[in-house]
């Protein structure tokens, strides 16, 4: 058995970074932005009022002057006119700030009687003018690699960047092997259960940026699961689901081995997740062979399948990001494989669940946290710092 960091060594070894492809602003949302993209205009592109108010020259302010309103602007409709000393032109929020005009008086400090406007005693202060360029320039740069968030697309769009370079989605094939298996909403016979993590895995997957499709879940034979073997097409990587143990009906190594899969490691010293196997079929895809048990499925997505999938769009090679808070309760000692305990992260404690049960899903849906509990560790009491990875 090898280690969690080996094991994520091996896979990042394994894992070849994707082309770039562009896609309209709208869909970049999610995306990893590949390379630099490049403001193509200042933003605001002229001085820009902040306020509704009057602009005037801020040399007379004073309060209870009184100014001449001689014109109007607003957003999208510039005054072009000057403002001499003693005129003011009302102005609105985003209003390109006419010539003549430096500071804004906001309506509030102004009374106006036809075309005359008189300052109030208390005058509020600041120009109220945003510079142009003040929210970036022209040739400003968003580097990539980056993982477009909403705020992101918004500054994309003030750039006025209609068209984005991003990593394409890693293709995922899904496969699920087990005779007891059917698809929800199917009648299963009364010893079949539904198959469960393979659609968990893939609304994870798709949750990082890959497209995820499921193949159709194969038999425990050599011939149903080569079959199934060659639908993987152009996919990325291949994951299958169970028939990773020592049983007679755990065919997956034998099979993918028997179609040209190079074997990299088997079996890891973890719990849940034991019987993991990775490694890169003929056509160049790289394999995971997750166990079946529901939970060890799901957590092995967490510490193996998202990190590659981070590696393949560009993100960087590093395991899923761990945080630190103190446990709640007593944690007993642990064994030589590191423990991924789930645990609901509630008023800063962790609250680890009594039954780590890998076939319990009603658990793992409640969990929003695995404690990593390191291999061969004391006990530890309540108060002592843990790391979690979230869930
Ligand atoms: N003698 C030993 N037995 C087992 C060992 C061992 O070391 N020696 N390891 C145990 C561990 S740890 C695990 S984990 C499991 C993993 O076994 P497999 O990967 O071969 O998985 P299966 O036997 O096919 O299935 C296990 C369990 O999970 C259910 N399953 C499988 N696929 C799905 C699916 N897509 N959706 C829902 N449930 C699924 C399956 O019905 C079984 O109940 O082996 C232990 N045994
Ligand atoms: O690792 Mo099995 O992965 O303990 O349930």
């Amino acid at each position: 058995m090898i280690s969690v960091p080996e094991a994520l060594a091996h896979l990042f070894s394994l894992t070849s970074s994707l082309e770039t492809e562009t896609v309209p602003l709208g869909l970049a949302n999610g995306r990893v932005l590949a390379s630099a993209v490049t403001a193509r205009r200042d933003q605001p592109p002229f001085a820009a009022s902040a306020m509704d108010g009057y602009g005037v020259g801020a040399a007379g302010v004073v309060p209870g002057a009184r100014y001449k309103v001689i014109g109007e602007a607003a957003a999208g409709h510039s005054y072009a006119g000057t403002a001499k000393p003693g005129e003011a032109v009302r102005i609105f929020t985003g209003a390109p700030v006419p010539d003549g005009v430096d500071r804004v008086i906001i309506q509030e400090d102004v009374t106006r009687k036809g075309d005359v406007i008189t300052l109030s005693d208390r005058l509020n202060k600041g120009t109220h003018i945003r510079p142009a360029g003040g929210d970036f320039k022209t040739g400003q740069t968003i580097e990539g690699p980056r993982l477009l968030r909403p705020s992101d697309v918004a500054l994309m769009a003030a750039m006025n960047i209609a068209e984005v370079p991003v990593t394409r989605r890693p293709k995922v094939a899904i496969l699920s092997t087990g005779d007891e298996l059917v698809m929800p909403g199917e009648t299963p016979n009364p010893d079949q259960i539904i198959a469960s993590n393979s659609f968990g895995l893939q609304a994870m997957l798709r949750n990082a940026g890959a497209e995820a499709r499921l193949l159709p879940i194969a038999k425990d034979t050599k011939a149903s699961l080569r079959m199934a073997f060659e639908l993987i097409d152009d996919a990325d990587l291949l994951i299958t689901i169970g028939g990773a143990s020592v049983g007679d009906h755990d065919l997956v190594g034998d099979v993918a081995q028997e179609l040209g899969m190079g074997r990299r490691f088997y079996k890891i010293a973890m719990r849940p997740g034991k019987p993991l196997m990775a490694g890169s079929m003929a056509n160049g895809a790289m394999m995971i062979g997750l166990p079946g048990n529901p939970v060890s499925a799901m957590v092995c997505g967490h510490v193996f399948v998202l990190p590659v999938i981070r590696a393949m769009l560009g993100l960087g090679e590093a395991p899923s990001p761990r945080l630190t808070a103190p446990l709640a309760t007593a944690l007993p000692a642990n064994g030589p494989r590191e423990h991924y305990m789930r645990a609901r992260l509630q008023d800063g404690q962790l609250h680890s669940f009594g039954n780590q049960d890998s076939s319990l899903l009603t658990i793992l849906s409640e969990a929003n946290a695995l404690i990593v509990c390191p291999p061969n560790a004391a006990k530890q009491p309540a108060g002592t710092p843990a790391e979690f990875i979230q869930i």
